[in-house]
C-alpha cells in the first residue's frame, strides 16, 4: 500500500516510481548511479508493451512502478497494469467516454497516482476515476466539471495528505479554471479554489473566500467565462507546504475584448489569475501568493507550465519554470517572490524583456489585432508573434539535476501569424476570437533541449532537433539526461556536454515521460513511444512538416544488465 510516506520520498527511493514528476517536486532527477556515463552504450531492452491499435493518440504519459506492477494510462483514457518483470498485461480499464467530449489538443492523458491500495487517474470527459490497483476494479468515480461546457481532462493527479488535488482543462471553451482536492480514499469533494477572480471557493461543501477582487482586472462580465484552465496539474513543495498550480489562457484569446483600462494604467487589465502560478494552502485551498508570467495574456501563453521546487547551490529554497511565453524564471520559494529570469528561446517578439518586478515590458506594437477591429466586428491585422501559440515550451516537464545544478529544458523555437477577430461566449463552443498559422524560426530545427544554469540565469548549451520536442526528460546521478524525440528516437546525453551518449529507435514520435528504477539490482529505464499531441493538429506550417511521423502507442522498458555494467 502507498503512504504519504513513501510519496513523500520518492525522489530518494530506487525501487519505485510512485509519483508523477519522481517526487511531488517534480525534479524528475534520480539518485541511482548504476547506469552512467561509461555505460549507458550498454542499455538493452527488456521488453515492449502494446497499447493496442484501435483508437491510439500522442502517449504522453509517464509510468508509476510500485510492488512489481507498472502503471500506464493510455491516449484515450485508459489504464494498464503490467508486471514489471516479464512485460506481460495483468488488467486493463477503458473508460467509456461519452459523445461530444471537446478535447482542445488531441486525446491525451498524462498519467496516474498512486494511493493506498488504489491507483487514480482521470479521463477525457473530466472525471476522476479510482481502481483497485491488485484488480483494475472501480472503487469510486467522481465528476470534476462538466464536459458539455467544454471541460475535460488530461493531467496526472497529485497526492498530498490523503487528498488527491486536480485541475482542469477547457481554457479554448471560455470555462473557469480550478483547483479540487478529495479525500482520496473515497473521492469526497473536501475544497475547491477557482482561479478567475470572482468565483468563491468551497471548502466541506461551504462557500470559503472569494479569488481576488470582483471586477479588479476584468472589464464588465468577462470574468464569469475567464479561462486559466489548471489543465497541467500541480507540484508540492514540502519545505513551505504549498501546492503549485499554473493557470492557462484567460478567455477568449483575443486580448483587447479583456481590456479593463489600458496597459500603463496599473493592473486594470492584467486577467488575473489567469497565465500565472499560484501556491496554495494544501489544508484549505486557499491561495498564499500568485505570480503571472503574462498579464493581459494575448497569444495563449498558458501559464500553466510545471513549477519545480529546487534548492539553489548557495542552500536558498527556489521555485523555477520555463514559460510558453519563452521566459525562464526563478522565484523565491516563501512566497513566489520574483528572483530572475533569462530568455530560453532565441527569438522573442512581444516582450523587450522583464522588469524588476518579474513584469513583461510589452512591446505593444506586437500586440495581436487592434482594438478598433474587433468592436467593428471584423478581422484585425494579422502579427507575427514568437514564440507561436504552442510556447517556447508546452506541456512536457522539464528535469532538474541535483548534480549538476542545471535545468534541462525541452523547447521550440518558432512562431506564428495572429490575427484577431469578434467572438462571444457560447456554452460548449470555441471561444477565441482569434486565427492562428504557426510558422518555423529556423530552416534546420524548431526542437532544442536547453541546459540552463538557474543561478546565473545562463543557457549553457542546447542539442538541436529537427522536429519539435513534445516529450519530458529525466535526469540521473549516473550524469545523464533522457529525453525522446517525435523522430522516435530515445536519447542519453551527457549532462554536462550535452554529447550524445546513447540512442534507441522506438518506431514512433516520443511524446512521453521517461522514469527510472532499480529492480533485482539492476537498473531500468522506461519511455512510452507513440506520437501525438497538439502539434499534429494545431501545428500549421510545422504540422506539414512533420506529416511523415507515424502513429504508435508502445512502452520500451530497458536494462543495464549486472554483468555489463562496469564493462565499457
Ligand atoms: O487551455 C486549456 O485548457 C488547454 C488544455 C490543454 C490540454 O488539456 O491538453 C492544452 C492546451 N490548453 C494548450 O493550449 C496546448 O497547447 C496544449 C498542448 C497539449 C498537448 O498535450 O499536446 N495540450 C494542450
Ligand atoms: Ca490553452
Amino acid at each position: 500500500n502507498v503512504t504519504e510516506d513513501m510519496l513523500a520520498n520518492d525522489q530518494a527511493s530506487a525501487a519505485d516510481v510512485v509519483t508523477n514528476g519522481m517526487g511531488r517536486h517534480l525534479q524528475r532527477y534520480s539518485p541511482l548511479e548504476t547506469l552512467n556515463k561509461e555505460n549507458v552504450g550498454n542499455l538493452v531492452p527488456a521488453w515492449a508493451f502494446s497499447l493496442g491499435g484501435e483508437k491510439q493518440r500522442g502517449q504522453e504519459t509517464q509510468p508509476l512502478v510500485h510492488d512489481g506492477i507498472m502503471y500506464i494510462t493510455g491516449s484515450y483514457s485508459r489504464m494498464y497494469a503490467i508486471d514489471v518483470k516479464t512485460g506481460r498485461e495483468l488488467w486493463q480499464y477503458d473508460a467509456r467516454l461519452p459523445e461530444g467530449i471537446l478535447p482542445c489538443c488531441d486525446v491525451i492523458n498524462r498519467g496516474a497516482a498512486l494511493w493506498n491500495d488504489k491507483v487514480i487517474f482521470g479521463t477525457l470527459d473530466a472525471r476522476l476515476v479510482a481502481l483497485d490497483a491488485k484488480t483494475g476494479d472501480v472503487v469510486w468515480n467522481k465528476k470534476i466539471a462538466d464536459y458539455k461546457a467544454g471541460y475535460s481532462y488530461t493531467a496526472a493527479p497529485l497526492i498530498v495528505n490523503g487528498l488527491v488535488v486536480t485541475g482542469n482543462s477547457g481554457g479554448e471553451f471560455g470555462i473557469v479554471g480550478e483547483v479540487q482536492a478529495r479525500n482520496a480514499d473515497t473521492g469526497e469533494l473536501v475544497w475547491t479554489r477557482p482561479v478567475i477572480e470572482g468565483h468563491m471557493g468551497t471548502l466541506n461543501g461551504q462557500e470559503s473566500t472569494m479569488t481576488g477582487t470582483l471586477n479588479a482586472t476584468w472589464p464588465g462580465d468577462m470574468w464569469k467565462t475567464g479561462g486559466g484552465a489548471t489543465w497541467l496539474g500541480g507540484s508540492y513543495d514540502a519545505r513551505t507546504d504549498t501546492l503549485i498550480f499554473g493557470t492557462g489562457n484567460p478567455a477568449p484569446w483575443n486580448s483587447h475584448l479583456r481590456n479593463a483600462g489600458t496597459p500603463t494604467d496599473g493592473n486594470a487589465g492584467d486577467n488575473l489569475y489567469a497565465a500565472s502560478r499560484i501556491g496554495i494552502d494544501p489544508a484549505t485551498g486557499e491561495i498564499k501568493w500568485h505570480f503571472q508570467t503574462t498579464p493581459r495574456e494575448g497569444w495563449d501563453y498558458d501559464g500553466v507550465n510545471e513549477v519545480v521546487a529546487y534548492d539553489a547551490r548557495d542552500g536558498s529554497q527556489r521555485l523555477a519554470t520555463a514559460d510558453r511565453n519563452g521566459f525562464f524564471y526563478v522565484l523565491d520559494a516563501a512566497d513566489g517572490g520574483y528572483v530572475g529570469s533569462v530568455p530560453f528561446v532565441k527569438d522573442i517578439t512581444w516582450a523587450s524583456g522583464i522588469d524588476e518586478n518579474g513584469r513583461p515590458i510589452f512591446i505593444e506594437e506586437n500586440r495581436p489585432g487592434n482594438p478598433a477591429a474587433a468592436a467593428d466586428g471584423k478581422k484585425g491585422d494579422v502579427v507575427f508573434s514568437s514564440p507561436g501559440f504552442l510556447g517556447g515550451k508546452n506541456w512536457m516537464p522539464m528535469a532538474f539535476s541535483q548534480r549538476t545544478g542545471n535545468f534541462y529544458v525541452p523547447s521550440n523555437e518558432w512562431g506564428m501569424d495572429i490575427w484577431n477577430e469578434p467572438v462571444t461566449y457560447k456554452k460548449g463552443a470555441a471561444y477565441l476570437g482569434s486565427g492562428f498559422t504557426i510558422k518555423p524560426n529556423y530552416e534546420d530545427h524548431i526542437g532544442s533541449l536547453k541546459a540552463i544554469d538557474p543561478d546565473t540565469l545562463e543557457v549553457k548549451w542546447e542539442v538541436k532537433n529537427e522536429a519539435p520536442l513534445w516529450g519530458g526528460v529525466m535526469t540521473t546521478a549516473g550524469g545523464l539526461v533522457f529525453y525522446g524525440t517525435p523522430e522516435g528516437e530515445f536519447v542519453a546525453l551527457d549532462d554536462e556536454t550535452g554529447e550524445q551518449l546513447w540512442s534507441f529507435q522506438t518506431g514512433s514520435g516520443i511524446v512521453g515521460q521517461p522514469v527510472t528504477w532499480e529492480q533485482d539490482g539492476e537498473q531500468y529505464v522506461s519511455i512510452v513511444s507513440g506520437w501525438g499531441g497538439a502539434v499534429p493538429l494545431w501545428g500549421g506550417e510545422v504540422a506539414k512538416k512533420v506529416n511523415y511521423l507515424n502513429q504508435g502507442g508502445m512502452v520500451w522498458t530497458f536494462r543495464l544488465p549486472k554483468e555489463l555494467a562496469s564493462a565499457n
